[in-house]
């Protein structure tokens, strides 16, 4: 893999996750430069700076992690700074390849990234779709993300936005999930502290043997309801008129749909 020095334009939650989840994989420090307006240190002896580079990015990954509505702001004055062998990454939501070409119209390749949080520990999810996926550079895009975690191409742009929503906001739901588990077993009594604990044991353990089966998650929960038993009586709670499936399913169209919104706001 090349060793193109990696500009972050942005360093936030997300990007920060990103950075810490490289560094976990033994990127070195040296390759990578944070532009951020506070100036924040990063740690780990990360080069951080307030303002933009004076001269252009040159070879390079520049990934952009603003808030979506801060391109028509931010992108001009890095216009200058994109030549033909640059590669822009967007982690932006919603914002398309198409609006992401008129704001770097000299860039040399553009990626848009959609990761999650967890790649902070290398088990994040991240979806990719490049302008030109054989093109110059998406492979050292991909061995990047690839080192976070599980980088799955895309093939059609229009999805990525529920890529978004499934991947990307996903663990929030979970994490909602977890919660609402924990919360159930102390309303019927168990200490909170400890129902916290073993909710959240339970979903990393049941993720890790989902993860490792070659079952459907649907079957490994057969597994654990035995006949008769009381795991049925509480997964008719949740199957009856397909309540989860439902609930889950207007969750996904609601961030899907709101992802739309930015990608349309992105466009003015
Ligand atoms: N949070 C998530 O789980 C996910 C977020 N995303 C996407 O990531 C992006 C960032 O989200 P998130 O990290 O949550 O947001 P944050 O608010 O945590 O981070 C925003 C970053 O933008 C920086 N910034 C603000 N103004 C400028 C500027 N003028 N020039 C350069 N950088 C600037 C901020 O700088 P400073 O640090 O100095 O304040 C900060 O580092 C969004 O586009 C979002 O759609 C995608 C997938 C998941
Ligand atoms: O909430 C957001 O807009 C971003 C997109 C995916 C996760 N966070």
């Amino acid at each position: 893999m090349s060793e193109l020095p990696i500009w972050l334009i942005g360093c936030g939650n997300m990007a920060g996750a990103m950075l810490a989840g490289w560094l976990v994989a033994d990127e070195p420090t040296d390759r990578f430069r944070i532009v951020r307006p506070s100036g924040v240190p990063f740690g780990s002896g990360i080069s951080v700076q307030s303002h933009l580079p004076q001269s252009g990015f040159g070879e390079a990954i520049v990934q952009i992690g603003f808030k979506p509505h801060m391109l028509a702001d931010i992108a001009p004055d890095m216009r200058s700074l994109v030549g033909p062998e640059t590669c822009i990454v967007s982690i932006l939501a919603g914002v398309e390849l198409a609006t992401l070409r008129e704001a770097f119209p000299d860039a040399g390749q553009i990626v848009r990234a959609m990761p999650n949080t967890p790649v902070a520990l290398g088990k994040g999810v991240v979806g990719l779709i490049a302008e030109d996926e054989q093109g110059e550079h998406a492979a050292d895009v991909a061995t990047l993300m690839a080192k976070l975690g599980l980088a799955e191409w895309i093939a059609d742009e229009r999805l990525f936005d529920v890529v978004t929503a499934l991947s990307g906001s996903g663990p929030a739901f979970v994490f909602r999930f977890m919660d609402a588990l924990a919360r159930g077993g102390e309303a019927l009594g168990l200490d909170p502290a400890q129902a916290l604990r073993m909710a959240v044991e339970t979903v990393r353990g049941a993720a890790e043997l989902a993860g490792q089966s070659d079952e459907r998650p649907a079957t490994l929960a057969d597994r654990v309801a035995s006949p008769g038993g009381s795991t049925r009586k509480g997964l008719d709670i949740l199957d009856d008129d397909e309540a989860l499936a439902k609930l889950v399913h207007a969750t996904l169209e609601a961030a899907t749909s709101r992802n739309r919104e930015m990608a349309e706001e992105a466009r003015r």
